[in-house]
């Protein structure tokens, strides 16, 4: 490729990046519109320049040197700052350019309205009937109140029907109670909560005539519209500090004998007549639509963040010297070592794997709620299933991703300079919210179980467990010999997807025929079947992956994407260092493949991935504007060390 087609080529680069960029055999804008799709590629181009002209969007000083406080602070002058121009930047009905534009101005840190967008409007559009949707979702798009989604308490997140809030219907006076009557029915943990909203959709078990119903969501408003003072009978605060996300005021929730009308139960599905009268809904899970958003979305925003941590680690291994592979030539970039192209390349496979198969699993969730809005629950299973698996495949394999691109950037990786810590620390709690994933890898599991049962009563199972009724047509991966082109390694991977499904199922029946109770049953073979769900859930992502390369029609970028799904596949098929050939291949592309993110220095938030690769004056920039540097001898030291030495030394001489 000729350099002037590397839209990442830039006048005074660090030249040991410039080099990198040179031997780029594809055109990163196009990459990037594989990437991202075409459309929000250009989108995040355009919304970058914006955020270069509004000074007021900038970052006042880098994240890490705040204290929460001035993180919750910096976070909510950019929304203020944002609510602003926002409609001059991005399409607001577009939730993938609306989340572009969050991170690249606020960041990954969170933000007062972060479940307001992901949950409590999809909650609203997915569960209030019409007349409650006039009521709220339009002041709420409007951001004339801002909520968030209460769900999780102290002492329950995974088992929903053993929350303890309760909603209990008086019929005398057309109202729910809501209380939360032990220490463990606080809610605890919902983003948002603690200090910036003023409402909450409230999870609560409900009770009709003292009949337990099952949770069921409804509308609290929190605190006052005007004066945003606690309304009564509340009690509400942040939960503290946590591994990450400290922009974010996370908090607990308590409600004693809160009144709140009929009509503030969401009435789509499920629904309460005056009289006490229960309407089911057409589908039991329907009430935890707003989760199976999330989940759909949680793919791409995963994929990102790998991403930010591999062209950190990427770009820093090219400008780092560290050591000599010829002994009389000078010290080599990092990125030469095998054993680094080995640790960073795969990621990097993956983070275009995993881009892919977000966005179609957002496609499917679009198509899923436009049949359910035509009365057709069929699908809402197999999305289930998908959602589940690919949201804990995901976020694992991403945390690995991101972990294995910090150790790349040896000691300065361990650096907040660095910000691999809070990219990490976002990363692995997409592991936990939205499902802890070894949970959400049982319910894919139910689902293969049931695929199995319909294989063995001669049924075919179409879409995604289609292959489950084919023969075993190889027996042993040793056949796979990787030059006989990628259908027969997504048929090897198969194999090995049906035969760990088929073993989890022949166990179940085994323990189940011994007498055990299913539940019993079930746990005893949960390691199995979470196995099963997992290749399952790869082999989703590699068939995905395998198409997607197939309809890509740049010649150059289409070469590339076929070097990272050889790469790929192999990995993901024999786990470990098969694949030197691909490495060799890469190598020379690798700045360039990081390159096609196209994420912004601003968006980065980190000295060592900067675009233009001065790395280490702006490393010791970084140390000067460290707090502790303000005074030459800190306070702390002067009333508690130096007494303490110069004690020791006055001791030392009598
Ligand atoms: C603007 C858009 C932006 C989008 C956001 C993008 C990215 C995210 C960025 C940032 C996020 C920031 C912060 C994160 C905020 C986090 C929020 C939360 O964490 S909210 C709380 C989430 N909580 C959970 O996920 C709880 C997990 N537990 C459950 O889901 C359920 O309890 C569980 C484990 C599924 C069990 O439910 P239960 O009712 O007991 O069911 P069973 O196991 O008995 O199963 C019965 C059948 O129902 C099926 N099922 C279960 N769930 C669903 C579902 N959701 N849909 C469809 N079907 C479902 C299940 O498979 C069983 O079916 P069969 O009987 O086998 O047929
Ligand atoms: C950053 C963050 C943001 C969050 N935001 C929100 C929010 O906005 N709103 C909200 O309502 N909640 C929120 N949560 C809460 C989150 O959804 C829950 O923490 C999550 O669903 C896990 O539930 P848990 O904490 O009860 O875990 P537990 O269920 O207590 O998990 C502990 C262990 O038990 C295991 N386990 C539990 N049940 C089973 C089982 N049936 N079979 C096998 N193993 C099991 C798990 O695998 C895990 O190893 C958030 C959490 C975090 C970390």
């Amino acid at each position: 490729m000729s350099a002037h087609l590397n839209a990442a080529l830039r006048e005074g680069d660090n030249p040991e990046l410039t080099e990198e960029r040179r031997k780029a055999t594809f055109d990163t804008r196009k990459l990037a519109d594989e990437f991202f799709g075409s459309h929000l590629a250009r989108r995040r181009r355009e919304i970058a320049k914006a955020i270069d002209a509004i000074p007021e969007l900038h970052d006042t000083k880098p994240l890490p040197f705040m204290t929460r406080e001035e993180k919750v602070e910096e976070a909510a002058r950019k929304v203020f700052t944002l609510s602003k121009h926002i409609t001059d930047i991005v399409d607001l009905s577009n939730n993938r350019e609306t989340q572009s534009l969050n991170e690249m101005v606020i960041g990954i840190e969170g933000m007062p309205i972060s479940l307001h967008f992901a949950m409590f409007i999809p909650a609203l559009q997915g569960q209030a009937d019409d007349e409650q949707k006039r009521e709220w979702l339009d002041r709420a798009i409007r951001m004339e109140i801002i909520g968030t989604y209460a769900q999780t308490e102290l002492g329950h997140g995974t088992n929903l029907r053993m929350l303890e809030t309760t909603a209990t219907y008086d019929k005398q006076n057309k109202e729910f109670i809501l209380n939360s009557p032990t220490l463990t029915s606080l809610k605890w943990w919902p983003g948002n909560m603690g200090k910036s909203c003023n409402y909450a959709i409230v999870v609560a078990n409900l009770i009709i005539d003292d009949k337990l119903l099952g949770p069921h969501s409804f509308m609290v408003q929190l605190r006052d519209e005007n004066s945003h003072e606690t309304m009564p009978n509340i009690q509400i605060g942040d939960i503290g500090p946590k591994m990450a996300y400290n922009s974010s005021d996370n908090g607990f929730l308590k409600l004693s004998n809160l009144r709140i009308p009929r009509r503030n139960m969401l009435m789509k599905h499920a629904k309460v007549q005056e009289d006490g009268t229960y309407k089911k809904p057409p589908h039991e899970k329907l009430a935890y639509s707003a989760m199976v958003h999330v989940r759909s979305h949680m793919i791409t925003q995963h994929a990102m963040l790998l991403a930010y941590a591999l062209s950190i680690s990427t770009r820093y291994s090219c400008i780092r010297r560290q050591g000599y592979i010829d002994p009389k030539k000078d010290e080599v970039k990092v990125i030469e070592y095998q054993t680094q192209q080995h640790r960073l390349f795969p990621h990097i496979a993956r983070a275009y794997a995993f881009a892919f198969a977000g966005t179609e699993s957002i496609r499917k969730f679009e198509i899923m709620k436009r049949s359910l809005e035509a009365g057709n629950i069929e699908l809402i299973a197999d999305l289930h299933a998908l959602t589940s698996g690919l949201k804990a495949v995901v976020t694992y394999l991403a945390g690995q991703g991101i972990e294995q691109a910090r150790q790349a950037c040896g000691g300065h990786g361990y650096s907040m300079a660095s910000y691999m810590g809070e990219i990490y620390g976002v990363g692995i709690a997409g592991c936990t919210y939205e499902g802890e994933n070894l949970v959400m890898m049982q319910q894919l599991g139910r689902y293969l179980i049931k695929a199995v049962k319909s294989v063995k009563e001669g049924k075919k199972p179409t879409g995604y467990v289609a292959y489950l009724a084919h023969a075993g047509q190889r027996h042993s991966l040793i056949d796979c010999r990787p030059n006989e082109g990628y259908a027969e390694h997504i048929r090897a991977f198969e194999h090995i997807a049906r035969r760990q499904t088929f073993r989890a199922a022949e166990r179940l029946q085994k323990y189940e025929n011994s007498g055990l109770s299913t539940e019993q049953a079930w746990n005893n073979c949960t390691v199995e079947l979470n196995r099963a769900s997992r290749l399952h859930t790869r082999l989703f992502i590699a068939c995905n992956f395998y198409e997607r390369v197939l309809d890509v029609e740049d010649m150059a970028v289409r070469e590339v994407l076929e070097d990272l799904l050889h790469l790929h596949l192999n990995y993901e098929l024999i786990d470990i260092a098969s694949y030197a050939l691909e490495a060799k291949k890469i190598r020379p592309n690798a700045v360039s493949l990081v390159d096609s993110w196209e994420i912004t220095d601003r968006e980065h938030r980190s000295v060592l991935g900067r675009r233009d690769g001065h790395v280490y004056e702006n490393l010791f920039k970084w140390a000067k504007s460290s707090d502790l540097n303000q005074n030459d001898v800190l306070p702390s030291h002067k009333k508690h060390l130096l007494p303490m030495m110069l004690n020791a030394r006055k001791q030392s001489k009598l």
